[in-house]
């Protein structure tokens, strides 16, 4: 039997097949408490697999992923969910109709009660979340809006905040900036930064300015396997790295 770490996350000897295809081969990745970690990496390298397998969407073929010494490999999506690990996917999810409050207040968690029904929370406990939360995505100013008005960006960063209402220890996000404006980046930049003191963060990023911005530590992914992995300024110079991603 291992043993407990202070690790958010441990990833030990994880591996994925499709048809004997192996996505990801023999993984072993491990995330600190408030660490901001990007994975990065050529197109198919199983970036995005990983995020599945975490998350409950794939299952693993063999190894372990241990989100703080809990088991996921075992857990369905729901219960991964329960556990404290939030995941944005590339194209936002949020209800169109809805202001950014609603949007927010709806993914307020409610916890059940022993009998099963839902407990509410009082509603100025909620608000306060609400607002607090607005702030923090920089969309205080358009707290009624309706998130249909709101731009490409200004969505991706209430998508944020519907997960991070729910307080997850691990939040993963999958291509944050793709097709936002340099403002906009810089200022998902500074919120990255921001939400990385308090919980663990994992993104997947191609954005190689913005990754450099943001990553305390990068791991290179290459055919599942990895490439590289350390602070961004020695992964860059890694002739390997070059080689096969950032050459190119
Ligand atoms: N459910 C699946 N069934 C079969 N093959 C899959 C499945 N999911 C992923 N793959 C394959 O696994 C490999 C890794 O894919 P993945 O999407 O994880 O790569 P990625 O690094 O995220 O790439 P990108 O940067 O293009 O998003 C690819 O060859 C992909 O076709």
């Amino acid at each position: 039997m291992s043993t407990n770490t202070d690790f958010t996350l441990s990833i030990e000897d994880l591996t994925v097949s499709f048809d004997g295809f192996k996505a990801v081969d023999g993984l072993n990745f491990y995330l600190d408490k408030n660490e901001l970690h990007v994975v990065i990496g050529p197109n198919g390298a199983g970036k995005t697999t990983v995020l599945d397998l975490i998350c409950g969407k794939t299952k693993a073929t063999s190894g372990s992923i241990k989100f703080m010494n809990k088991e996921l490999t075992k857990l369905a999506e729901h219960e991964i969910v329960r556990a404290g690990v939030g995941r944005k996917f590339q194209t936002p999810s949020i209800y169109e109709n809805l202001s950014v409050y609603e949007n927010l207040e709806v993914s307020f968690p409610r916890g059940r009660g022993v009998f099963g029904s839902l407990v509410f929370q009082r509603d100025d406990e909620v608000d306060s979340k609400v607002r607090e939360i607005a702030a923090e995505i920089m969309l205080e100013d358009f707290i009624d809006t309706e998130a249909a008005l709101l731009s490409h960006g200004q969505k991706q960063w209430l998508e944020i905040g519907m997960l991070l209402i729910q307080d997850p220890q691990l939040l993963m996000l999958d291509e944050p900036v793709a097709g936002m404006s340099v403002k906009e980046r810089e200022q998902t930049a500074e919120l990255l930064n921001k939400i990385s003191s308090g919980r663990s963060v994992l993104v997947i990023e191609h954005d190689m300015e913005f990754v450099a911005r943001i990553a305390h530590k990068v791991t290179v992914l290459h055919q599942g396997k990895i490439l590289a992995a350390g602070p961004m300024e020695d992964v860059q110079k890694d002739p390997n790295v070059v080689e096969v991603y950032l050459g190119h």
